[in-house]
């Protein structure tokens, strides 16, 4: 407990007839004061104060970090034994966005460590001889796509992974995040995702799918990760982005999920946080960022025109607190400046970061060409809202909205999995951005 002394603070936050605070508002306040000290130098109270044109996106220092990584593997990362291709897919796409190729021995390790930990039952786990779980298949995935070889590729086994999926398939439309594991929403965003990118969606693997998500939107407006429990960002984007796979977004209560989403963005801080009443975190910037270009896309179907995100979420005050607060001087991203730096927060800052600079629409006048998981390329920038607050070299490569890799990664995984169908869909997008 500690004794409220501002003004400010006062008005802001709960306190008893004794000015005693709460241990979490004490945190908020610290939190405020490390931030303000972030930007600092950006400020008129500063003696030499800096320009925000100034921030800088310090990305040579973030890819020596990531690669950095790589060599340390074997020594202090035993902590991530259980989640190997999650760190391959944190790692690839960090240094996608960044614009670095991905070195080819990089690539070679990578697909050799998955191809060792593909489940004989299908699916991926976390390491050798682990069991598979839908969280390690949706990263190996993803990995396996940002390397984007005819090689990376065909280490999936797509029917396996079908069983698999198959095999951890609710009733009631969830899905387990390993056979005989919990049920919770990040369990139908991954399924669904690895199943779209590869092609092997089928009505039993989508039935009632959208229904359980629905189920999961609180009084709050948010998505939790099974019904009856709070809404979380993490969750909120799971559950958005699986029913954007389903094409059925309209199954939510828009109203109370416009409110709870605008809500995530921090006054002071710029960023999000994930929830109600905590602090903010750099990897919002993405779980609940990532909500953004989806919402858009929902308020326009209900009539709304492009322009109302503007007013839902500020893109300049993310990106200021991403680059002031949580760019460690020495490579990588964190949560927020009392925090260390990892390669979750590196991935999902940058992630965040690059959803905010481009903002991305979806093609309505496709939807016709692309059925079902195709209308997933259907998502292009538009290029006259691209925002780059501080230098213009800030500017990142462009992430899909939905399954979070590379756009161009998506369009070249689906030329591969869905063959002639994603060609037509492709050059149908690129004679509409040319006409555009
Ligand atoms: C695809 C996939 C697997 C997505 C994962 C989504 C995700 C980030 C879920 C977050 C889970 C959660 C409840 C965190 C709260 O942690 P906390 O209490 O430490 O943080 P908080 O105070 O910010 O809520
Ligand atoms: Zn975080």
């Amino acid at each position: 407990m500690g004794v409220l002394n501002r003004e400010e603070d006062l008005k802001t936050y709960g306190y008893n007839d004794d000015g005693i605070v709460t241990d979490s508002s004490e945190d908020q306040l610290k939190t405020e004061e490390s931030i303000r000290r972030a930007f600092f130098p950006y400020t008129q109270e500063s003696p030499m104060p800096l320009p925000i044109a100034r921030l800088e996106l310090r990305k040579l220092r973030h890819v020596k970090y990531v690669l950095g990584v790589i060599d340390k593997a074997g020594t202090h990362l035993t902590a991530l034994d259980a989640s190997k291709p999650w760190l391959c897919y944190w790692i690839l796409h960090a240094l996608d966005l960044l614009g670095y190729r991905i070195p080819e021995r990089i690539a070679v390790r990578v697909i050799s460590t998955l191809q060792h930990i593909q489940s004989p039952t299908g699916g991926f786990g976390g390491g050798p001889g682990q069991q598979a779980h839908v969280a390690t298949t949706y990263a190996a995935v993803n990995a396996l796509a940002i390397i984007g070889t005819k090689e990376a590729y065909d280490v999936i086994n797509r029917e396996t992974l079908k069983d698999f999926l198959m095999s951890v398939k609710q009733k009631d439309g969830s899905f387990t995040m390993m056979v005989g594991g919990e049920v919770d929403v990040r369990g139908s965003y991954c399924a669904l995702s690895a199943a779209t990118i590869t092609n092997i969606v089928t009505p039993e693997l989508t039935a009632n799918a959208a229904e359980f998500i629905a189920r999961c939107q609180t009084y709050e407006g948010g998505i939790g990760g099974f019904p009856g429990v709070e809404a979380h960002a993490g969750y909120t984007f799971c559950g958005l982005a699986a029913l954007e796979l389903l094409g059925r977004t309209d199954i939510l209560d828009l109203d109370t999920f416009t409110k709870w989403s605008a809500s995530r963005q921090m006054s002071m801080e710029g960023g999000f946080q994930g929830r109600t009443n905590k602090l903010v975190d750099g990897c919002y910037a993405f779980w609940t960022g990532g909500i953004f270009p989806i919402l858009g896309k929902m308020l326009e179907t209900a009539g709304q025109d492009q322009e109302v995100l503007d007013f839902v979420y500020d893109r300049d005050g993310l990106q200021e607190y991403l680059l002031a607060a949580c760019q460690s001087k020495t490579g990588g991203l964190r949560d927020k400046p009392s925090k260390s730096v990892d390669h979750y927060h590196t991935c999902y800052c940058l992630s965040g970061l690059s959803l905010s600079q481009h903002q991305m629409s979806f093609r309505h006048e496709l939807k016709d060409i692309a059925p079902g998981g195709l209308s997933a390329l259907l998502w292009t920038e538009n290029y006259d809202k691209r925002k780059v607050v501080g230098s213009p070299s800030n500017v990142l490569e462009i992430t899909h909205p939905v399954l979070n890799i590379r756009v161009d990664k998506v369009r070249k995984a689906f030329l591969h999995y869905y063959g002639k169908a994603a060609e037509d869909v492709i050059e149908e997008v690129d004679i509409e951005i040319i006409r555009c």
